[in-house]
């Protein structure tokens, strides 16, 4: 794990004196905290939102005119981004004349980015529609493309108000099949080489990723433009559209900032690239129950063959998991300083070139993690760990999701969080007959599997060791140490 700021002592599931589980919060919180009983949740009559995103001309507008334009009843309010001066163009007039029509609304945002200068525009335009929220059922989002989607979700958590009015249902990203690679291989963004470019950043934050314009590549390219997306963001469903043509209930009523519907979410997701011959043909009567021959045949990319037991959380060394569409990174540091044996990361010795040469990444650097732990974990090391890959590693955690066995706890917790914004609850209780095991997934750059599984199976409450790996007896050796020393 990256070296950063000490962690504060607290986490986002901090405990209250006393108390043995946590509230279902709503508003994204710093800290959450947890209680005896689960607090009781209001009916959530808050306007979801859905964000579209995807870089230029994937089919972003396409897809807002063909959900404006399908019968599904739906009232939709728009808030349409042009960026800069420019006017609103012809397209989106067109669309105007639809929605006078159809008493939908549509509002422009035309001074800036939505994710850099107009945020505060956002926010008034939402908190206004909500005063409006009788005209309407759902609010649709239409970002520029070079907008990234992490500015844009907080919004929907900062403000005051608007986390009370306005759900955010579901970032919904637009790949076109054509570009993207090489939108993908670009590194960096214009002026910072560092940075995460946004058409990895727009497929980092998606719950939905819709690869378009299928009719101008060949299947086997979208097979291997999915499996990279995958690699990028393990968490979102993808399908495969011409003209951004999905099923409606695709984009709208996602749940995908939804507690409830984490474990969903989390599990693995079925490959649209699964071509099913099915060789049977049989009648209204035929169910997963019944002896027909329902053999399919799955497409698949995957390198490994193993037995029924193997899923996405299997450790087995002998299972070979590599998936095609993965990648490797090799990250060679080239130290440029030779020195001493009392040279380390805090030498501040002039002398001392301590200059690094990190040779340049594509931004596949950004990829999913999931793992899995067995027992309980204890509360207190959770939360110091959480809280310090929050405040050292927030920035680089794009989406992260989880269910945790708690100790004391007798309900399943779960959490999503979007960079530092952190939001979990109690779930349901576990069953006696379910093994404890806490399950999650993170979405961020350079992702370190070996770490992360270390530093939270040191969490677990029979483990005798602190999450960084020391020991309980050092700890309190150094501490005597530093004690007498005063
Ligand atoms: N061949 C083909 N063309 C498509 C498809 N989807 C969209 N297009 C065309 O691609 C162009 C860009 O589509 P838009 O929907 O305007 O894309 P956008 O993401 O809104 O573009 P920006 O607002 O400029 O970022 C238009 O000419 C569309 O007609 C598709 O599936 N196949």
């Amino acid at each position: 794990m990256r070296a950063g700021p000490a962690a504060a002592p607290v986490g986002p599931l901090a405990p209250t004196p006393g108390s043995a589980c946590g509230p279902r919060s709503r508003r994204a919180a710093s800290r959450l905290v947890v209680r005896a009983s689960k607090d009781a949740v209001a009916p959530d009559d808050r306007i979801p939102a859905t964000v579209i995103t995807g870089f230029l001309g994937s089919g972003k507008t396409t897809l807002l005119n063909y959900i404006l334009t399908q019968p599904h009843g739906k009232r939709i309010a728009v808030i349409e981004n042009e960026f800069g001066e420019i006017d609103i163009d012809s397209e989106l007039v067109a669309r105007k004349e639809v929605l006078e029509g159809s008493g939908d609304s549509i509002t422009v945002l035309s001074n800036g980015c939505l994710c850099c200068t107009v945020r505060d525009d956002l926010v008034a335009a939402l908190n206004n529609l909500w005063r409006r929220r009788d005209e309407f059922d759902h609010i649709v989002i239409e970002t520029t493309g070079l907008a990234n989607p992490g500015p844009i979700i907080s919004s929907f958590y900062m403000d005051k108000t608007l986390p009370e009015r306005v759900m955010l249902d579901g970032v919904v990203t637009v790949v076109d099949a054509v570009n993207i690679r090489r939108h993908l291989d670009k590194l960096g963004k214009e002026g910072n080489d560092d940075a995460v470019n946004e058409a990895v950043e727009q497929v980092a934050y998606a719950d939905r990723v819709i690869i378009n314009k299928t009719d101008l590549v060949d299947e086997a390219a979208v097979d291997e433009l999915e499996g990279r997306l995958r690699a990028i963001n393990s968490l979102a469903s993808m399908t495969r559209a011409t003209r951004s043509s999905v099923p409606l209930d695709y984009v709208l009523g996602i749940g995908g900032f939804d507690l409830e519907k984490v474990e969903d979410q989390m599990a693995p997701k079925a490959s649209s690239s699964h071509s099913h011959s099915h060789d049977h043909e049989h009648g209204p009567d035929c169910g997963p129950d019944c002896g027909h021959d329902h053999s399919h045949d799955h497409a698949h990319a995957h390198a490994h063959e193993h037995g029924a037991d193997c899923g996405p959380d299997c450790s087995n060394p002998d299972h070979d998991h590599s998936h095609e569409g993965a990648h490797a990174h090799a990250h060679a540091h080239d130290h440029a300083h030779e020195h001493g044996a009392d040279c380390g990361p805090e030498c501040d010795n002039p002398e001392h070139n301590h200059s690094h040469s990190h040779p340049k990444l594509h931004d596949d650097q950004v990829s999913s993690l999931s793992f899995s732990v067995e027992g309980e974990m204890d509360l207190d090391k959770l939360n110091f760990t959480m809280g310090a890959l929050l405040q050292a590693r927030g920035e680089d955690m794009y989406r992260m999701k989880g269910i945790l066995a708690i100790k004391g706890l007798p309900d399943r917790y779960v959490f999503q969080a979007v960079h530092m914004l952190f939001e979990g609850t109690p779930e349901r209780p576990w069953r006696d007959d379910e093994k404890r095991v806490s399950r999650m997934v993170f979405i961020g750059r350079e992702l370190d599997r070996e770490t992360f599984q270390e530093v939270f199976s040191n969490c677990l409450a029979d483990v005798d060791k602190m999450p960084s790996g020391r020991s309980y007896e050092e700890r309190d050796k150094e501490m005597a140490a530093r004690g007498a020393a005063v």
